[in-house]
This record gives C-alpha cells, structure tokens and sequence, in this order.
C-alpha cells in the first residue's frame, strides 16, 4: 500500500492534535497519528510503505529517532525483569498523569481521603488523589509478577506482594499533591532494589521490613514521573541519567534528555524562605551570600521554588544550583533516596547538609531528613556554612 494511502486511512480514523511544523524534518512520523499504544505497529506500517515505495529517506529517517524507555533499556541490555517492571511502572505513571490531569480533580484534592484517619504516627493524612495513585501503582506492580515487596509513603507498612518477585520498589505516589488544586506540577518518585534472597527464610513482615530498609547505595534503579506541561520519566539504572518525554499521541516515552549532567554550579536556590527565621545561622548566611552575589561564584542567585520536590528537583537537574528542604521533612526511603541517585548519576550530590544521602541507613520506613540535592560546586559551598539542617520543625499550617 503506497505511503499516501496509509496516511489518509490513519487520518480518517483519528485527527490528531496539531503537530508542530516539520519544515526541516521529513514526513512525520507515522507513529504520530496513530492512536496510543500503537507505536510499534505503526513503525511496521512505516517501513512496509517505505519498502514498497523505496523510500529510502523515510525508511533512515524511522531507523534515527530516537528510542522509546524500553527500546532504550534493550539497547543497553537492561536485564529481562527489569524491563518488565519498568514497563509497568510507566504504564502506572501513565494513568496517574491522566488522572491528575482530569476534571473534577481539584475538588477531590480538597477532599480528605476514606483511610485518612488512621494513619500512623509520622506519616500525613493522604488525600484520595495519593490513595488512587498508591492504588494504581500497586495494582500495576502486582501485574508485573516481578515484585516481591512495595514499600510506599501511603502505607504504614510494607506490602509483601509474591514471594518470587525479584525485586523490592520503594515509592511516593503522588508528591506535591497538596498543589493539585491548582494544577501546579506533581510527581511520582520510585526507586527498585533487590529482593534480599538471604532473608527468605525470616517471618514475612520482617523480611518485607528489612528488604525495604536498603540503603541507597544498593538502588538498581531509581527515577521519578514529573506531570507538568509535559509528561517526563527520568530514571538511571546506574549508568547515568535519562529523561524520557510522553508523547501523547503514541502513548510512549520518548528519549529527549539522554546522560544529563547537572551543571557544576547553577544560579539559582530552591527552598521555602517564609522559614527562614526558623533556620540555624550558617543557612541563614549562605542564602544572604548567594543572594547578594558575593559567595564563590560572582553573580546574585534567584530564587525559585515551587512546593512540589519532582519539580523543583526537576529544574535544578537541568539549569543547576541548589534545592532544598532544611527541616526534618522530606523521607530518606521513597523521596531522598532516590533523587540523590538521580543526582549522583547526573554528576551532581545528594546530601543532609552533612552526610551524603546515600550513605546513611534507613531505619525506619518513613524516616524523614533534611535534604539537599543539586550541583556539586554549589553544595560543598552549602557545606562548608556546617549548620545548614533546621532543628526546629514547628509544623506548619501551609
Ligand atoms: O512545606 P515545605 O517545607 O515547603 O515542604 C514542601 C515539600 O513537601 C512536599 O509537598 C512533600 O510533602 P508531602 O509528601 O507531605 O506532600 C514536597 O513536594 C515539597 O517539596
């Protein structure tokens, strides 16, 4: 069938949203007007056309673009298991980017969730919005016969899912959930370990507890889901950091941020400055430093920041600098821990404000630390104040 006539049989079945101008690119992609999920199969369809037309152009054309997450992960060799997992986290995450982005959305995040009353000490109410997700991602892994355990922000313990699984995922659902109102970015947060074979033979709720308290070091892989104007999973498995963005007419994750590497310094600083009057002395100082353009690097640092850590995080890995939580806020097993992988594959650190992230042994689930994550030239400069982490933690209303 020549390629005219694919086309117009694919258009007459879905008019697709208004693709931006090709001038300079050849046809677009097939892949494009097809409806999601179908990538592979329009991929086919692109290469019979171009065989048939010998359409050499189109047929290189196709052969350039760059990979899907999971042709990406076949490229390097990622491991069988793990390409099964990660494809059922993206098609999770996937799902919970349509449901933040729905109608309705809002009033449900004003709601309090069914569960919320019972939770236990050190973990926050959840609103539905965190509920639905945990329960998207639980079933989305429990499908995926890969998992042995979920440790998640929205449970108090972890869940034992089946005993042969291979693997342990530590997540936060839905972070920034409390901007959902307002449609400002969120972000699920994931990080993937192996299961602890020698603890198989200890009682379950141990074993599932100990395979959960995995220090960072021992992350296979890590990433997190932004949901802003654009739908973007980052992961590492330990050799650098990718950034993969949806496209929303092939339901795929497409490579657009390959080996990202965080600036040595940026010019901007990340943090919720209506504390600062409830920080120690040496952060107080550093922010006037930096603000004033007289620390290490000559020029006045902005600020920015906005409440929701997938997307500060997000900003900081490409334009650098520093983003920050000082208080005792954030958790090391489903948030710290698996951005300052994120950060560390990217050449940049994750720290406390003392030690490096990494390092420190979670010793319960939801143990919550300071945080800071960015640029490695602006975070020994943070450092070296010493008194960066903020004692008091009043609890605040907003
Ligand atoms: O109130 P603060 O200290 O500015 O904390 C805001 C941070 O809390 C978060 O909302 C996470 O907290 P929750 O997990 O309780 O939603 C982050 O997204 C954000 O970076």
């Amino acid at each position: 069938m020549p390629l005219s006539s694919v086309s117009s049989l694919v258009l007459r079945h879905h008019s697709p949203r208004s693709l931006p101008p090709t001038s300079n690119r050849p046809p677009p992609h097939l892949g494009l007007l097809l409806p999601p999920f179908a990538r592979s199969r329009a991929f086919d369809c692109q290469q019979l056309a171009a065989a048939a037309t010998d359409d050499m152009a189109a047929a290189a054309a196709a052969a350039a673009s760059p990979p899907t997450l999971l042709e990406h992960m076949g490229q390097a060799g990622g491991a069988a298991d793990l390409t099964v997992l990660v494809a059922h986290i993206q098609s999770a995450c996937k799902r919970i980017a349509a449901l933040v982005a729905s109608p309705g959305n809002a009033e449900l995040s004003r709601a309090k969730a069914a569960g919320g009353a019972g939770v236990a000490a050190g973990r926050d109410a959840p609103k539905p919005l965190d509920e639905l997700s945990n329960d998207i991602i639980l079933s989305s892994l429990k499908s995926s016969g890969k998992v042995a355990v979920l440790a998640s922000e929205e449970n108090d313990l972890p869940i034992w899912i089946t005993d042969d699984g291979p693997y342990v995922v530590v997540t936060d659902p839905l972070d920034g959930s409390r901007n959902i109102e307002v449609s400002i970015p969120t972000g699920t947060i994931f990080g993937i370990y192996n299961r602890l074979v020698e603890l198989d033979h200890l009682p379950l709720e141990e074993r599932a507890q100990l395979n959960s308290l995995q220090s960072g070091t021992h992350l296979v892989a890590a990433g997190y889901v932004l949901y802003s104007s654009a739908t973007i999973l980052c992961i590492s498995f330990g050799a650098g950091t990718h950034a993969f963005t949806l496209d929303w007419s092939t339901g795929e994750f497409i490579l657009t941020h390959p080996s990202l590497q965080i600036p040595p310094r940026g010019q901007i600083y990340s943090v919720n400055d209506a504390r600062y009057f409830d920080w120690p002395e040496g952060l107080r100082k550093y922010i006037d430093t930096i603000r004033q353009g007289k620390g290490q690097h000559p020029k006045k640092y902005s600020a920015r920041y906005v409440c929701s850590l997938v997307a500060d995080f997000h900003r900081t890995l490409i334009y650098g600098g520093v983003a920050m939580n000082p208080r005792d806020h954030l958790r090391l097993v489903y948030e710290a821990n698996p951005l300052s992988f994120l950060a560390e594959q990217a050449g940049g650190r994750g720290s406390d404000g003392k030690n490096r992230i990494l390092s420190i042994q979670p010793v319960k689930l939801h143990q919550r630390l300071p945080l800071f994550l960015g640029s490695t030239e602006d975070m020994l400069e943070l450092e070296s104040y010493g008194d960066v982490q903020q004692k008091v933690n009043p609890g605040y209303e907003v």
